[in-house]
């Protein structure tokens, strides 16, 4: 399917709840799909504030959340007492209620470099089944998704399906602390991706991104454009 063609199958809903709503129903399905069929089911999540209420309603199904295994698409390098960290975020409002008891492998390690905290990202991921159940990932309103930023060299090369690293060291525009993200070529070792946005800002970037040709300005450009693995658009305003 063609960028394109994959926002044109994009399914709209009138409210975020309602988006959630339905996300939710189709990763539960998921989730019991792979728990029947292999034991186990792995589950990415993104960080940021579009994924909350799809947390909240996740976590409020009746699903064999003991045999899930939840990890993040990117994390920000901070301790994950951070307000900004995405491994809080999924502690404070996914793990919780009927979700308590599902298996999470945070990405991110503490008071080391670089390297060393992108091989303790890959070590975490092959705690995970894979290929991945289920990915949902969300974009920011100046098209990056996971944390593959416009114009950063190291996102650059990790939206490159050729990449063997699993995670990438990656910069954020003008923010103080480092990234750790998921390549595009791991991110796709998925059986299944949704692209989960809110928002008329999100929805004018991924037109702007299908419409150019140019993923190191719009980094989604590059998941819209691969053919590996079919992405599905949940947007509501
Ligand atoms: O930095 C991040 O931002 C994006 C989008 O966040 P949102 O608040 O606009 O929903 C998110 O998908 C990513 O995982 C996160 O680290």
């Amino acid at each position: 399917m063609s960028a394109t063609q994959t926002l044109e199958s994009a399914q709209r809903f009138p409210s975020a709840s309602r988006a959630a709503e339905a996300l939710a129903s189709r990763v539960a399905d998921i989730i019991g799909f792979a728990v029947r069929a292999r034991g186990r089911a792995s589950l990415l999540v993104p960080g940021g504030r579009t994924p909350i209420p799809l947390f909240e309603a996740l976590r409020s199904l009746e699903l064999p959340w003991a045999s899930v295994y939840v990890s993040l698409t990117d994390e920000r390098r901070v301790p994950q007492t951070d307000p900004n960290s995405n491994a809080r975020l999924v502690q404070e409002v996914l793990l919780k209620d009927k979700a308590a008891d599902a298996h999470f492998q945070p990405l991110h390690r503490d008071g080391v470099d670089d390297r060393a905290d992108e091989a303790a990202c890959g070590a975490a991921l092959g705690m995970l089944p894979r290929p991945f159940d289920a990915v949902i990932l969300g974009m920011g309103d100046d098209a990056h998704f996971a944390s593959l930023f416009p114009g950063d060299a190291a996102s650059t090369r990790a939206l490159s399906q050729d990449t063997e690293a699993h995670c990438a060291t990656t910069r954020a525009p003008s923010e103080p602390h480092a990234r750790l993200s998921l390549t595009l070529a791991t991110l796709l070792e998925s059986r299944w991706i949704a692209l989960h946005l809110s928002g008329a800002a999100k929805w004018d970037a991924i037109q702007n991104a299908a419409a150019a040709d140019d993923a190191r300005q719009h980094p989604v450009q590059a998941l819209l454009a691969q053919r590996r693995v079919p992405v599905h658009v949940y947007w509501s305003p």
